[in-house]
């Protein structure tokens, strides 16, 4: 798994009138996740969508469902979204007080268990605990929104995260989200990247089949 780069493009950035055909173009593309992005409006300035919509999304998907919690308290909600179908949990660390429990949480009900972290959020502090999570995902914008800029010093937060994980014998993958396209994807994965999420880039052009297989081609050649 971790020889083969992973392409999880973001539903975001999908024409929300046409979701069922945004979903069907995953399924049949060469990606490996749906990323999935909840926001409450609190811990994020801004609301995406909630339950409803994921659960209509996980009845056609058809590939692993990465689901990335911008909410505050995520406990409340562990088992209503291993209900609904998500593989990948990822919790924000700045989000939880009892990061450790919330984790064995996750995996009690059957999932993979996430960290996602702010841009400000430096990697050490998920050292104690990188042992239990399965995947990092590192934010290379501020979270809240699709179609931002790409922030620079996630190369160096990629190495230091990786560092950590060489250095505990770990098995976690990092997930950068935020900002990715065709001209910053080979640098990501050559730092140490192990998924890239890709919203506008994949759904604002003009082929959105064709960019997916574009990312793969680049990321694992
Ligand atoms: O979590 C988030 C934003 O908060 C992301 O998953 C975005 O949805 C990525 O969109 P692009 O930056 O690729 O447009
Ligand atoms: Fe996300």
């Amino acid at each position: 798994m971790k020889n083969n780069k992973l392409i999880a493009p973001s539903i975001l950035a999908a024409d929300f009138a046409n979701l069922q055909r945004d979903i069907e173009m995953i399924n049949s593309s060469e990606a490996d996740y749906f990323h999935i992005d909840i926001m409450d409006g609190v811990f994020v300035p801004n609301i995406s969508f909630g339950m409803p919509v994921l659960k209509a999304i996980t009845k056609h998907a058809k590939k692993t469902i990465d689901v990335h919690l911008m909410i505050v308290d995520p406990d409340r909600f562990i088992d209503t979204f291993a209900a609904l179908g998500a593989n990948i949990l990822s919790v924000h660390y700045e989000a939880c007080t009892h990061l450790h429990r919330t984790l064995q949480a996750i995996k009690a009900a059957g999932m993979k268990a996430g960290v996602a972290i702010n841009p400000h959020t430096n990697v050490a502090l998920l050292e104690d605990v990188i042992h239990d999570i399965d995947l990092v995902c590192m934010m290379s914008v501020n979270p809240g929104f699709g179609g931002q800029s790409f922030i620079e010093n996630t190369y160096k937060k990629i190495a230091q995260l990786k560092e950590i994980i060489f250095n505990n014998n770990a098995s976690t993958l990092i997930e950068i989200d935020g900002g990715v396209t065709d001209q910053n994807a080979e640098k990501l994965v050559k730092a140490g990247a192990d998924v890239l999420v890709a919203g506008s880039f994949v759904f604002k052009s003009d082929d959105p089949k064709s960019t997916i297989k574009k990312l793969k081609e680049i990321t694992n050649k």
